[in-house]
């Protein structure tokens, strides 16, 4: 097919904005899919994003349009995560379109990821077409929301798309205008193979999957293809395109997104952003914005029952095959034994992580606070990446310690900045701007400590707006923070794993808080447990777990059975989580402690 026919484009949203209902219409629209293969948002994939409805991996489909004016065109849909954890990846995906869809709630307006994405959009120079979704509610307000757009962002939106994913209106409008604005892909069948890596997935029988957009020339099996980042060569076994669902064709060529299968065994080989050439016919430069991806939040990952632990190395490694952002390495603590220090893009990346390794493999974990990763410099000149406080150089050893900061941008109605600008200078945030985008919402930059983020801004941001903030970060860089390891002890025994880093100045107080937070959360045993909060060898804070009375089953006057057994399961329950430190035990929520505070 001549590219003139070709038309690649993705959908930005904010979350829950409808990107993938539309993404449905569109697919059922154009008949993509029968209505009885029609599942439910067909391009979340996974159970976990379903279930929190939530586009983590970037997905691909490509559709077949006959347009009004009689032509057919393939038209590929890229899907973009619509997390802020995921920014990179969305980054890679636009970067194979030529345009977006950048759909806009009729009735929320603007928020902070719409902005964050459609920056992205506008850096790869996407031709962008507005699309107001949800008219069909009654509290839409399409006209204001295209203000909106014009004031804040200066698109024109003369014609933009009033639609409804839910009900069909516009869907037909919105094909139109792709193939009429978005231009189609240049790129020659005859020059060396040149296609973008924009997501891959690991197969048990076909190896990694790499998903394509093909720029230049053509691919094909029994070429032999190179990774040029990773230098890794491979010959070609299978190529195809995305119906959605896998399906194989002679060849891709210039302009075409698709898969690429080569008997890939690692993901690490394969990274997003990353070209593929041809080994015998390489082009002479890579594409633009090549970037490894780096972890940005790390945390220990324990066992429960210690015997669990190659159980846990081995679910990490299957994750890993499809997950190349996933890093990880065997980690001893004294208090919770042998674990494994792992990395994640974000908080997001973490939960989904954890809760896979727990659902999928079955395994009990003790999860502890996550860390950042901080740049210490000591005084005898050498410096150290520290992701894990437990390993924090002693303060005579340290000249001085920087810290990872973020530009955060929150929307939210008027009624809600003094909450915002409180909790963010709370949170140690220095402010940079602010901005109105109508009358009654206001766009508000801030720079703050992404260890402050992770603990509890965006949901103390989400309760202190009744739900009405959005917010979307940015990492700007390390900056010299006036930094303090926090450790806890019980009976007396610092306990390694529950050691935070914080700033001098809130470290009394958060030392009392976490210190006054165990006491409620660690459970009364057969003798007292004396909590104490230290900074080097001074004691700030102290409380006493008192040792128990009473026997769980006095209560039940030794008469209904079913209660008893009731009670003995919610105990058993209980007990699930603990890990014996020393002679103590500890819950879960004792490692999270510090994320609860405040
Ligand atoms: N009334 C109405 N509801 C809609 C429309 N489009 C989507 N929704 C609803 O809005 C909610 C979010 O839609 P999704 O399509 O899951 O949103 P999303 O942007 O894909 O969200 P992420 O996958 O998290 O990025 C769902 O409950 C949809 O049913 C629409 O046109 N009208």
């Amino acid at each position: 097919m001549d590219t003139s026919h070709i038309r690649n484009f993705c959908i930005i949203a904010h979350i829950d904005h409808g990107k993938s209902t539309l993404a449905d219409r569109l697919l059922e629209y154009t008949g993509t899919l029968s209505a009885r293969e029609m599942e439910d948002q067909i391009l979340d994939q996974m159970d976990l994003e379903r279930e929190r409805g939530i586009t983590i991996k970037a997905q691909a489909v490509r559709l077949t349009y006959t347009a009004k004016n009689g032509e057919t065109y393939m038209l590929n849909l890229i899907d973009t995560p619509g997390h802020v954890d995921f920014t990179y990846e969305v980054s890679r995906s636009l970067a194979a379109c030529e345009g977006a869809l950048l759909v806009v709630d009729a009735a929320q307006g603007i928020e902070a990821q719409t902005l964050a994405n459609v920056y992205l959009a506008l850096d790869h120079d996407l031709e962008i077409i507005p699309v107001i979704n949800k008219i069909d509610l009654p509290s839409a307000e399409p006209e204001k929301v295209k203000n909106e757009i014009e004031e804040v962002i200066g698109l024109d939106t003369s014609d933009a798309v009033l639609a409804s994913a839910k009900t069909g209106i516009g869907i037909e409008e919105i094909l139109e205008a792709i193939v009429k604005k978005i231009p189609p892909p240049g790129g020659k069948v005859n020059n060396p193979l040149q296609a973008l890596i924009f997501d891959s997935h690991f197969d048990a029988y076909k190896g990694v999957i790499v998903y394509v957009r093909v720029f230049e020339g053509r691919v094909a099996p029994g070429m032999t293809i190179k990774f040029m980042a990773t230098d890794k060569r491979f010959e070609v076994t299978e190529v195809g395109i995305f119906r959605p669902y896998l399906m194989n064709v002679d060849e891709l060529e210039a302009g075409q997104v698709g898969f690429v299968a080569a008997s890939i065994k690692n993901v690490k080989d394969t990274r997003v952003g990353d070209t593929v050439t041809d080994a015998d016919n390489p082009t002479q430069a890579a594409l633009p914005g090549y970037r490894k991806i780096t972890p940005m939040v790390y945390c220990g990952l324990y066992p429960v029952d210690s015997t669990d632990y190659d159980t846990l190395r081995d679910a990490l490694d299957k994750l890993k095959l499809n997950d190349a952002s996933l890093v990880y390495e065997p980690e001893t603590s004294i208090a919770l034994g042998f674990g494994f220090r792992c990395g994640f893009l974000g908080l997001l990346h973490m939960d989904v992580i954890q809760e896979r390794l727990e659902r999928e493999y079955n395994l009990d974990l003790i999860t502890t606070a996550p860390s950042v990763i901080y740049k210490v410099y000591k005084t005898d000149g050498e410096v150290l990446d520290i992701d894990n406080p437990a390993r924090m150089p002693t303060p005579q050893e340290i000249d001085h310690i920087d810290e990872p900061y973020v530009k955060a941008v929150v929307i939210v109605p008027n009624d809600f900045v003094g909450a915002v600008m409180e909790l963010s200078q709370e949170k140690r945030g220095e402010f940079k701007d602010m901005k109105y985008l109508d009358t009654t919402r206001v766009m508000i930059t801030y720079h703050i400590p992404l260890s402050e983020i992770i603990y509890d801004y965006f949901d103390r941001l989400k309760s202190s707006t009744r739900g009405y903030a959005s917010l979307d970060y940015e990492l700007i860089g390390d900056f010299k923070s006036d930094l303090v390891k926090l450790d806890i002890l019980l009976n007396g025994e610092p306990v390694d794993a529950l050691s935070v880093i914080v700033h001098r100045d809130k470290a009394a107080f958060r030392g009392r808080m976490l210190a006054e937070k165990l006491r409620e959360i660690i459970p009364r045993q057969m003798f007292e447990i004396p909590i104490q909060a230290a900074i080097g060898n001074k004691v700030i804070a102290r409380e006493t777990v008192r040792a128990m009375r009473k026997d769980v089953l006095a209560k039940c006057y030794g008469g209904d059975i079913t209660r008893k057994r009731k009670l003995l399961e919610k105990q058993k329950e209980g007990k699930k989580r603990m890990k014996q430190v020393g002679s103590v035990e500890l819950p879960q929520e004792a490692f999270m402690a510090i994320l609860k505070m405040d």
